[in-house]
């Protein structure tokens, strides 16, 4: 029923070049799935961060389209800003504010803040509402920009790898929250990637990416009951075909 009203991100012929021609990029065509997490997977270097970068509308394609509810998300980045949030170690907070300076400064200046998700997450993240950031670890910095996202209520959140050198009871409380406000809102979640446990138990979906060709797209339930073997071993049958399917 939700699925018929969700707007999603598709991805129409879309080809990215790097450096003296090369392909950083080439995706005939794609669509995240929602609700729930999307695992984007892939090799260093596969492509990962460019995809995202491309899906939050930093970066403009060579050809071909990236859309939001059909629209260019490159060319509408203004409007679409509020309703794409993209989470990546390059977009930093700012050092000499504590937790409640940042959740001051965002309740004064974002128009729809949610107050209830905001007291959710400060209850269920145990973030350190004093600290400076620059006094905080990374995984308090990671809770701290999921605290600064959700009560934004975005549509789709991008995930690039900021969740992979936490430790295990950081990354359950982030990933429990990302999937619930999914189911409960219809938003999109994209997960950069390589942490096999995370994705066999948060991710319902996977983008499987070799050197920037998409070579697998599927739910986890259906790629594990087709292959009856471990996710590791699967993707590492995809790799090894590397063909595009
Ligand atoms: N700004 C850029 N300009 C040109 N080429 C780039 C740029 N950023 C990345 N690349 C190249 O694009 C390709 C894909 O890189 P990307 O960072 O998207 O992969 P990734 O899957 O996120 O890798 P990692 O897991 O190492 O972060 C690589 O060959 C990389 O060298």
């Amino acid at each position: 029923m939700l699925e018929c009203t969700i707007k999603m991100i598709e991805v129409n012929n879309l080809v990215l070049y790097g450096k003296n021609g090369t392909i950083r990029l080439k995706i005939p065509e794609l669509k995240f799935h929602s609700p729930g997490i999307t695992a984007l997977v892939g090799h260093n270097g596969a492509g990962k961060s460019s995809l995202l970068k491309l899906a939050a509308g930093l970066e403009k394609s060579s050809h071909g389209s990236i859309l939001y509810d059909q629209k260019d998300i490159f060319i509408h980045y203004e409007d679409l800003k509020e309703k794409i949030h993209l989470l990546s170690w390059g977009l930093e907070l700012y050092r000499n504010l504590s937790a409640k300076d940042h959740l001051d400064l965002f309740r004064s200046i974002c128009k729809n803040w949610n107050k209830d998700i905001e007291l959710e997450l400060l209850k269920d993240l145990s973030i350190p509402t004093h600290k400076k950031v620059e006094k905080m670890s990374r995984g308090e910095q990671v809770r701290l920009r999921i605290l600064l996202s959700l009560p934004r209520s975005p549509k789709v959140i991008l995930i690039d790898e900021v969740t992979n050198d936490l430790d295990t009871d950081s990354r359950r409380a982030i990933f429990k929250k990302l999937d619930s406000y999914s189911f409960d809102t219809g938003a999109q979640v994209v997960v950069a990637t390589n942490m096999i446990e995370d994705i066999e138990r948060y991710a319902s979906d996977i983008i499987l990416l070799k050197k920037g060709e998409v070579i697998l797209q599927s739910s986890l339930d259906s790629i594990k009951e087709q292959h009856n073997t471990s996710f590791e071993e699967i993707v590492r049958i995809y790799e090894r075909k590397g063909s595009v399917l």
